[in-house]
């Protein structure tokens, strides 16, 4: 297969899977996402373009992808390295970055901040979601874009030798665009030729995970070294997750931290708290699929950094690994979810 089998790829070269340690499976340390501003409710437009402070923090926390500036997170490497020195004083070792082409990748940063924090950071490959493909994107054949995610996890991406070692988050909306489904098939092409691991974003419906899973399925692609990202705003029927799961992806739970009312991008999502995230896990733990769980906070704007009130990258540790604990979840299965799991996804094949 490729020379990385057996390896975990980071921005600063290959490592050993013991190495990793407790691993976030899904964060952004910097991109933007303004493909994704939605407008804000007629009257609140000035909010929109106010800077970021106390007295307007509720708002948003609600309303976090109307106000124009909390999507550059580009904007914050200085607050994100203090934040990646709390995450490893906390207990954290490993951060996958899920910034793909469309939402502003930049490798040389994400090498810097490795560096000046001793954090394991693994870059992603590929392409977000069709509104952010370019021109020249849409135009490639299956065969050259296969080409392009090869290269950037064997090569080095955006012009530079900084490697990939994930491809993902692939973007995907719903309905599944035609360019979004030659990427995914570009996707599980690349992974069938370097063995590696794969993650997807699936569009805002129940029926796109299974979809997604069914699109790599027949272009060959390895779903047991698959992550579906977002099942938190996905599935909630239980019937349905498990249906799911036996498909075989590993099932990531990415939204810690996220605790709104309406959900901005699909209103007749109920968002899940904190609290029944952690049911959630505690359901797919007694059905048995522990060894197939990861979770995140899928940091991707700026009102969710310790500097603006938010939960930060250390949530997770600091505050859901006590509640998982006190809810029934033991030490084992955590370790599991946070440090063998990854593992198992983040080593090539
Ligand atoms: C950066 C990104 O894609 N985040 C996902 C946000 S969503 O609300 O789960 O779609």
């Amino acid at each position: 297969m490729s020379e990385l089998r057996g390896k975990v790829q980071t921005v600063l070269g290959q490592i050993e899977p013991d190495q990793l340690g407790r691993t976030m499976t899904h964060e952004h340390l910097t991109m933007s996402f303004e493909c994704s501003h939605v407008p804000p409710a007629p009257g609140d437009e000035g909010l929109s373009l106010a800077p970021i402070e106390m007295k307007h923090l509720h708002w948003l926390q609600q309303n976090p992808y109307s106000h124009h500036e909390n999507l550059l997170l580009n904007q914050e490497l200085e607050a994100v390295k203090e934040e990646l020195l709390c995450y490893r004083k906390a207990g954290g070792g490993t951060i996958v970055e899920n910034t793909t082409t469309g939402i502003n990748r930049n490798l040389p940063a994400l090498k810097q901040l490795a560096k000046e924090t001793g954090v394991h950071v693994i870059a992603g490959a590929g392409y977000y979601v069709d509104v952010t493909h370019s021109e020249e994107t849409r135009k490639m054949t299956v065969e050259k874009l296969t080409d392009v995610i090869v290269s950037e996890v064997l090569h080095g991406a955006d012009g530079t030798d900084i490697r990939c070692g994930v491809i993902g988050e692939i973007g995907t909306s719903w309905p599944i665009t035609e360019s979004e489904k030659k990427v995914l098939q570009a996707t599980a092409h690349a992974q069938t030729r370097l063995g590696c691991p794969v993650i997807i974003h699936p569009g805002r419906d129940n029926k796109a995970p299974v979809e997604v899973i069914r699109i790599l399925q027949e272009a060959g692609g390895d779903i047991s070294k698959t992550v579906m990202s977002h099942l938190d705003r996905s599935i909630y029927d239980h019937g349905e997750l498990l249906e799911f799961a036996r498909m075989g992806s590993y099932l990531e739970y990415d939204l810690f931290g996220t605790e709104v009312l309406n959900y901005q991008f699909n209103r007749n999502v109920d968002m899940p708290s904190d609290s029944q995230r952690v049911q959630s896990l505690k359901f797919l733990i007694q059905e048995g699929y522990e060894d197939r769980i990861l979770i995140a906070h899928d940091i991707h704007t700026k009102h969710r950094l310790t500097k603006y009130g938010g939960h930060g990258f250390s949530h997770i540790l600091k505050n859901i690994v006590p509640k998982m604990l006190s809810r029934g979840i033991t030490q084992n299965q955590v370790d599991k979810i946070l440090i063998e799991n990854p593992k198992r996804w983040l080593t090539f094949k």
